[in-house]
């Protein structure tokens, strides 16, 4: 349905309002995959209600794994599942796929996939994860476009990660589970989504030690109890952080009143730097428009630096400074898609490698009428907001790209009071 659908949006006046955010997409998709290791049924709250989900539900049906949303949970029971071959069509079209090998090696001790999709901002490899999975005794057969990982027998160990990888570290977790004995991982991503995992394994009767350091140990627990769980997914921060930046944008307040301050350190200081007044009480985050904004210079990098999704939006909020910011993505050199969009809207960043360069203040009276592409979720989100500031309209294509992120986009900004209108794109 998405596919021929785009958003409208107008010049927003400030918002005002309270929105309580929807669970953690990240954070979700490895949740899934952890919870097809239990015996029993695993009950989870807070799973958005996102594409890569229905994906998920398709894939693991075809492998008799059932899923199935029963009021605010979504239920996952692995007992009964038939064949270690997960659709090649489906796995290559999220990046999350391969958080499934776990629960398959279980049951069958091999299983064959594709290689991973999810967002294209140049190169995502995955080395770290056949590097740690072979290190644990299994064997990788590439077979052109998908591949199998046999493991007959796999053994505690020692893995140090190359590159900090919040996949790679969640996913080695999962599999660390099913080898007989101890595995230290050095040099892992210290994420909330790591540490949510980690809760759920030791939920279920593993010992995972150190989750949110960069030192993980995990003796898995052969003898569990096998009996059904229950699990809440932690908030979305990347949406949470996201919508906190609007008041700076177009006036006015927001509060978040779900979300979890210390997931979103780096992001609160560099608003508070920008000019925003942030309030976080034991109830949520406000963040407020109480004078002019700043540019600032941002460097993205590995939790708890600066999300490389967030510096996206972020680059919105700083086309309204009024004066100069540059933003460097050291996670992803080639996270600027929103780049050649922007400049559809007559807004022009200067960019060299893996920085652009936003002058400020020069856009406060812009007047956009444009058509622009979502090539990913997060530089959609940066073309939505930069478009609230401007006058007259402007209309976003590829929707399905921003809708892979977010549940409720434009039920959540209308009740901040944001001029936005979903409409049929209409047939040529
Ligand atoms: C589904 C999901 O959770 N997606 C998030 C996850 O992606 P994802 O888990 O794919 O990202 P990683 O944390 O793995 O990537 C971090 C860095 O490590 C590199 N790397 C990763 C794996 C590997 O085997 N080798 C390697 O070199 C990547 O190229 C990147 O530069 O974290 C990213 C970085 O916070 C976020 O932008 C994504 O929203
Ligand atoms: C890049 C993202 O997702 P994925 O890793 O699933 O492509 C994202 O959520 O910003």
């Amino acid at each position: 349905m998405q596919e021929n659908q785009y958003i409208a949006v107008q010049k927003s006046p400030a918002v005002h309002g309270n929105i309580a955010i929807q669970g953690s997409k990240n954070s979700a998709l490895a949740l899934v995959a952890a919870a097809c290791l239990n015996d029993n049924v695993v009950h989870l709250k807070n799973v958005p209600d996102l594409r890569d989900f229905r994906l998920i539900e398709k894939m693991l049906a075809k492998v008799g794994i059932h899923t199935s949303r029963e009021a605010e949970e979504f239920l996952v029971d692995a007992r009964l599942a038939t064949d270690y071959v997960l659709d090649f069509d489906i796995t290559a079209d999220f990046r999350a796929s391969y958080y499934f090998i776990a629960p398959l090696l279980k049951k069958f001790k091999k299983v064959t996939l594709s290689y991973p999709g999810g967002d294209d901002f140049g190169s995502r490899p995955i080395d770290q994860h056949f590097k740690g999975m072979k290190k644990l005794g299994a064997r990788i057969e590439p077979e052109g476009s998908h591949y199998t990982v046999y493991a007959d027998n796999l053994v505690g160990t020692e893995f140090h990660f190359e590159v900090v990888t919040s996949g790679a570290t969640i996913n080695l977790m999962l599999i660390a589970t099913l080898a007989s004995g101890k595995t230290t991982f050095t040099n892992c991503a210290t994420d909330p989504e790591v540490v949510d995992v980690a809760n759920f394994l030791n939920l279920m009767g593993h010992h995972i030690v150190g989750a949110g350091t960069d030192t993980i140990t995990i003796t898995p627990n052969q003898n569990l109890h096998i009996h059904e769980l229950k699990y809440t997914v932690i908030p979305d921060r990347l949406i949470a952080g996201s919508l906190l930046m609007l008041p700076g944008i177009v006036g006015g307040d927001v509060t978040i009143t779900n979300a979890i301050p210390e997931h979103l350190a780096s992001l609160l200081f560099a608003l508070e730097d920008m000019g925003l007044e942030i309030t976080r009480t034991s109830t949520g985050i406000t963040s407020r428009k109480v004078g002019s904004i700043n540019g600032m210079r941002l460097v993205t990098g590995m939790y708890p630096l600066f999300a490389t999704d967030l510096q996206q939006p972020l680059t919105a909020l700083m086309l309204y400074a009024d004066t100069p910011s540059s933003v460097q993505d050291n996670v992803y050199y080639n996270r600027f898609s929103h780049v050649e969009e922007l400049a559809k809207m007559g807004i022009h960043l200067g960019r060299q490698n893996n920085v652009a360069f936003i002058h400020g203040h020069h856009y406060r009276d812009l007047v956009a009428d444009a058509d622009v592409n979502c090539r990913d979720v997060r530089a959609g989100t940066c073309l939505l907001f930069a478009a609230l500031g401007a006058e007259g309209e402007t209309r976003l294509h590829d929707v399905k790209h921003l809708f892979r992120g977010y549940e409720n986009l434009v039920g959540d900004l209308s009740s901040l009071g944001i001029n936005i209108e979903l409409r049929q794109e209409v047939e040529v």
